[in-house]
């Protein structure tokens, strides 16, 4: 059949032109609602609506059943991929597939290229009785002939796991009206994603947006029949609506509430949770949320980690250093009284949902803290992400959660956050374990984790890690790694951003004891992490002490005061 494929929605354009990709594409059964929730969707974005079964009609100049009966389902499939696989790349809109569209092998592919590009797969679920009801009252489809409710079935158990596998986003409708589905689909289809792989990594996605903790359910997958969700009392707004959720999506929920920050990761906390899912018979094939900063998701991984050697976990992290760091990448872990994260293990989550609604609690310090391990992922990896703070250092530095979500700065914020999980991801993919690669996310904390011990924790881990990449930043220049221009640079940005740049409350030789705990530290020789220039990281292996030294006096005085 030779068919002409000049869609009306179609944008033109020139041969050396990028392609335009659609906004989202939504795949689901028939009846689950795609043409009715994806039409309001784009008119709520202001954005064009595209239903392939009525671009197909248009396109072969007959509608569907008669297509059908007239050619046969496989001529039908080769001009549904065609003009699918047009849509894909010169439509800018909301398109919806028709339901049995993403079961043809080159339509799967081509979703999946489109994924690879940022593209969001929409896998709209309806209550199944719902749309099966739906799917009969529209009448005329070819799928269902004859036995429609057996055939409905019949299709929804060959295609739900598929849809499932290949969306990278799931939006359950249940119960809702066409347009609060339509604004969750909004949220969602916002959502930045991230997908972590590699040796060793059973396959994760950080999903960054407002209402990313809508997806816990889908996260935590049918299997577990208990959760144990941990948090902090400093997020209870948030643990109570992660507790309904859970609930809601029918598990059975244990609430457990950990001492806040540092106090919360000690083995008398671990030792009393392990306790309490003995208590209410956690299984293997249970789960564990963590909810809160990096302290709560640091701990309940270990806990995940340790229980029955080891329970699928989520984490849902709620401060900007939490999300751009600590609840990406496995490292679970303890501290011990001899120093921080002394114990713990690589272990992965099943997901993470870094939902931005969880920053309008967040209290200004602690989220000028976490930009301290976002100028790092920028000095190790992604020079822009040290443009951006700069331009915009004084919004950032005078954040307020309570008017966050409606400010310009959220983008710039979802912006770094994404960048930074980004180049955290691309250190884990590659090395788990820690072998070498990673290391480099350990810029500044050789340093910043002694200065946290020798506060006893008064000092956020943030701040501490600041000051440590001024350190590392002053040893690079005495080791003749990199101009004092570079050392400026660090304390100039860090300084606009409202972070520290000195510290002067211990003596080197109490320092030095610390550094030698470090986990880089190999035998009796230190290790550090310093740049060759921004975004170039290198390993220093057993500097001469008196460098050492003298950078720690460096960071003593503060020379931009
Ligand atoms: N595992 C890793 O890869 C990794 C990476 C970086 C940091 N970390 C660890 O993370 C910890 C630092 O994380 P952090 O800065 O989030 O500290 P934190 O967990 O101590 O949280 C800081 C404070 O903010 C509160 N808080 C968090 N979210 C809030 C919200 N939305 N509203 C109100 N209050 C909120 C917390 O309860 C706490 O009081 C350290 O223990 C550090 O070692 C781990
Ligand atoms: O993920 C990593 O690897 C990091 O080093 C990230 C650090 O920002 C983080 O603070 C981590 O917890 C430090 O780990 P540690 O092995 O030095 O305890």
């Amino acid at each position: 059949m030779n068919h002409q494929y000049t869609a009306r929605h179609v944008r033109r354009r020139a041969d050396n032109e990028d392609p335009v990709r659609p906004r989202a594409v939504i795949i689901g059964m028939m009846g689950a609602g795609k043409t009715r929730i994806g039409s309001l969707s784009a008119r709520i974005l202001d954005l064009d609506f595209v239903d392939a079964d009525h671009e197909i009609e248009r396109v072969v100049g007959m509608n569907i059943p008669q297509y059908f009966e007239r050619y046969g389902e496989p001529a039908f499939r080769d001009v549904e991929r065609d003009v699918i696989h047009r849509m894909l790349h010169d439509f800018d809109g909301i398109f919806a597939l028709g339901g049995g569209a993403p079961m043809t092998p080159a339509v799967q592919d081509d979703l999946r290229d489109y994924m690879d590009h940022g593209g969001k797969v929409i896998y709209l679920m309806a209550d199944p009785r719902e749309a099966m009801m739906r799917a009969h009252r529209g009448g005329g489809r070819p799928m269902l002939q004859g036995n429609a409710q057996e055939r409905w079935m019949n299709l929804y158990e060959q295609r739900d796991p598929v849809f499932r596998n290949l969306a990278n986003v799931v939006v359950h409708t249940y119960g809702m009206t066409p347009r609060a589905a339509a604004q969750r689909m909004i949220e969602m289809a916002n959502e930045r994603i991230v997908h972590v792989t590699g040796e060793g990594i059973e396959p994760y996605n950080v999903q960054i947006g407002e209402g990313a903790l809508n997806q816990l359910g889908q996260c935590l997958g049918e299997e577990p029949v208990r959760v144990a969700l941990i948090h902090t009392q400093s997020v209870s707004r948030h643990s109570n609506r992660a507790r309904t959720l859970l609930r809601r999506s029918g598990y059975e929920v244990t609430d457990i509430m950990i001492p806040d920050a540092e106090a919360g990761k000690t083995v008398t906390v671990a030792n009393g949770v392990w306790e309490r899912l003995g208590n209410e018979g956690f299984t293997r094939s249970d789960a564990i949320v963590g909810l809160g900063g990096g302290a709560c998701t640091d701990v309940a991984g270990f806990i995940a980690a340790t229980w029955m050697r080891g329970i699928r976990y989520v984490n849902c992290p709620t401060s900007l250093l939490a999300m751009v760091d600590a609840s990406t990448g496995g490292k679970t872990g303890i501290n011990t009284p001899q120093g921080k994260n002394l114990v713990g293990s690589f272990y992965t989550p099943a997901g993470v949902l870094a939902d931005l609604k969880t920053l309008n609690t967040l209290p200004n310090d602690i989220f000028i803290e976490g930009l301290g391990e976002v100028a790092k992922c920028g000095f190790i990896s992604d020079p822009e992400i040290l443009r951006i703070l700069h331009e915009h250092a004084a919004q950032l530095r005078a954040f307020d959660g309570a008017t966050f979500l409606e400010s310009p700065l959220k983008d710039v914020v979802a912006e770094l956050i994404e960048r930074s999980v980004r180049v955290k991801a691309y250190h884990v993919s590659n090395d788990l374990r820690e072998r070498g690669l990673r290391e480099f996310l350990n810029y500044g904390h050789t340093m910043g984790h002694a200065i946290e011990q020798l506060e006893h924790f008064r000092w956020r881990h943030g701040n501490a890690v600041a000051v440590g990449m001024v350190y590392a930043a002053e040893l690079a220049a005495l080791t003749g790694h990199i101009d004092e221009s570079l050392v400026e640079r660090h304390r100039e940005l860090l300084t606009e951003l409202g972070l520290p740049t000195s510290w002067n409350h211990a003596s080197f030789d109490d320092v030095l004891t610390l550094m030698h705990r470090d986990k880089k530290a190999r035998g009796n020789t230190l290790r550090f992490v310093v740049l060759d220039k921004e975004g170039l990281p290198t390993r220093l292996e057993d500097p001469p002490m008196d460098a050492v030294e003298e950078a720690f006096h460096r960071i003593q005085t503060n020379p931009t005061k």
